[in-house]
């Protein structure tokens, strides 16, 4: 289909411990894809803050979207292909990641509160505290279906997730046809 090209970019968003790295990584392995993580963009008064338990503002995020923003294009553009983990809560924050590109996807990793706040809470050694859950779920804006996300639940294996994502990827998909 024309207007369904094969992406060249993924972003696998949700909040905090919806498990963006860990379903971004096996899905960029499965694809052969290259992963680069948003927390990697954040300054370190971003990482700070959240350290201590507050929430980034819209002021603190519009810098680090912009930067990843610039990166997704830089791939994009170069003809590689990449898979972005970024919470991405709001529709603005989305806006500015895609800005109207059509080989630039969304994957919404949907999980309840309770089976993520679960995860979180056994989780080790990150720096995000699970004290900011409720705010990351007070600032989500899920994905319209104008947005054409591609929707999975979490709640299942990662395997099964991944499987869940690739199924939804528009056909023929180039590196699928290479395994
Ligand atoms: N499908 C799954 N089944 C069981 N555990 C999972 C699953 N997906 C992720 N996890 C676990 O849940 C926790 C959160 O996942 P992960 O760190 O990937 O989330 P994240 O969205 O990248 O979080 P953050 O935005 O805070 O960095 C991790 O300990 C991870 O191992
Ligand atoms: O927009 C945000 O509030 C941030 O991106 C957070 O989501 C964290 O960076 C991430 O969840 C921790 O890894």
């Amino acid at each position: 289909m024309t207007d369904d090209p094969a992406p060249q970019v993924l972003i696998v968003m949700g909040v905090s411990g919806s498990g963006k790295s860990t379903i971004g990584e096996q899905l960029a392995e499965r694809l052969g894809w290259a992963y680069r993580d948003a927390d990697d963009f954040h300054p370190p008064s971003n990482v700070e803050k959240m350290s201590a338990g507050q929430p980034l503002t819209d002021d603190d995020r519009w810098p680090w979207l912009r930067a990843i923003a610039a990166e997704i294009d830089r791939i994009a553009d170069s003809g590689d292909h990449a898979v972005f983990g970024c919470s991405a809560l709001k529709r603005a924050y989305r806006d500015i990641l895609v800005h109207g590109r059509d080989d630039v996807r969304i994957v919404y990793l949907d999980g309840s509160r309770a089976l993520i706040a679960e995860r979180v809470a056994a989780r080790k050694n990150h720096f995000m505290p699970p004290g900011l859950l409720d705010s990351q779920f007070a600032t989500l804006e899920k994905p319209g279906p104008d947005e054409r996300p591609f929707v999975v639940s979490i709640d299942a294996s990662v395997g099964q997730i991944v499987d869940a994502i690739v199924e939804q990827l528009p056909r023929p998909f180039p590196q699928q046809s290479l395994i």
